[in-house]
């Protein structure tokens, strides 16, 4: 079987594809970008798209959803998209739904995530995407609370048909906590950096708890996909005939959660991820791997200092 057909549920109700095709793109790959979603969806099997407003790649996923679609190949129920609001629009998630929307070509997204716990001293189109100082420190929008932006997103969810579902994205347990005491939805989903070299297993354990399922990014390890060579997961790879990617993936949806690995290679793409049914012990033996080599990827200079007590 493959791991692309595991479905798992949402606290809304709604089913959500445990794999999903991650679609950050380095400018050199933007040509090959369209041909790899296609086959991604035609050939790949993914059913799950994850972008954001930042990613920059959201009107060439529009082009090939608005073709897949009218050629009859893919229905809009198929395929299940989520977005997310980029700390410089903060102040206006609808803004920023309204244009990943327009880009997507789609008249809603099936779930959209604060993309951090953060606001930045942007412009209302949300230029710089990253605002600097003259030293090139990152500049926040002063009195700004990143609940504000959910308090926002919390109401596109209740009075309109935009967004199925709403979740959070690089929140700590310390910030869930303070989201559940002082407002009323439950995030469908929180998105972190997650794989065996960071396997945050109190935070895995607190979402479990408070119906938040978890997504994974960067489980190869992000540019390079460093984490394939972890020993353990090779082992693995040998024990059950599989790619080490397929062990990757597995740690994941073997667990429950939701997984985004990203890749613009075809063949790889052609090839999917077979289900690997690794035991609890084999889980726990890769979440201890990361207990004694902590390792994360994803270390922008916007999480320093302001209470990411979780960033290495
Ligand atoms: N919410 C957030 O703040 C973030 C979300 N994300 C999401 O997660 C997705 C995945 O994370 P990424 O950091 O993009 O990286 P990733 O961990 O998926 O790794 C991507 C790298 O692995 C390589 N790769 C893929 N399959 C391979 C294979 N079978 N063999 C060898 N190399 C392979 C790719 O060429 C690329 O260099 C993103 O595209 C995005 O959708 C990523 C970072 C932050
Ligand atoms: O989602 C995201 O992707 C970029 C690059 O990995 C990162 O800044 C952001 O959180």
């Amino acid at each position: 079987m493959s791991a692309l057909s595991i479905n798992i549920q949402l606290n809304t109700g709604a089913s959500i594809p445990a794999v999903g095709f991650g679609t950050v793109c380095d400018e050199a790959n933007k040509g090959i970008f369209k041909e790899a979603l296609e086959a991604a969806l035609l050939e790949g099997g993914y059913r799950h798209i994850d972008t954001a407003w930042c990613y920059g790649t959201e009107a060439l996923i529009g082009e090939v959803l608005q073709k897949l679609f009218d050629s009859g190949k893919l229905k809009r129920e198929d395929v299940f998209v989520t977005t997310k609001v980029w700390p410089s629009l903060w102040a206006n998630p609808l803004k920023s739904l309204d244009k990943s929307l327009h880009d997507l070509h789609l008249d809603y997204v099936d779930l959209l995530l604060q993309h951090w716990p953060l606001a930045f001293d942007s412009d209302e189109n949300g230029h710089p995407k990253v605002p600097k100082d003259e030293q090139g420190h990152v500049k926040f929008a002063k009195g700004a609370d990143y609940l504000d932006t959910w308090k926002k997103m919390i109401e596109i969810y209740k009075t309109t048909d935009k967004v199925k579902a709403i979740g959070i994205s690089n929140y700590t347990v310390a910030m869930m906590k303070r989201l559940l005491e002082q407002t009323d939805v439950v995030p469908a989903a929180n998105q972190v950096e997650l794989h065996p070299h960071l396997p945050q297993v109190e935070f895995v354990k607190f979402c479990q708890d408070h119906h938040i399922i978890v997504e994974a990014f960067s489980p190869l390890g992000s540019t390079g996909a460093p984490n394939l060579k972890i020993p353990i997961v090779v082992d693995l790879a040998k024990k059950y005939g599989v790619p080490a990617v397929d062990i990757l993936v597995n740690y994941h949806v073997q667990a429950g959660r939701v997984v985004l690995p990203r890749s613009q290679n075809i063949k790889r793409i052609k090839k999917g991820f077979s289900e690997v049914k690794l035991t609890k012990n084999e889980l726990a033996q890769l979440d201890q791997y990361g207990i004694e080599h902590p390792k994360r990827y994803i270390c922008q200079d916007w999480g320093k200092g302001i209470g990411f007590e979780h960033w290495g």
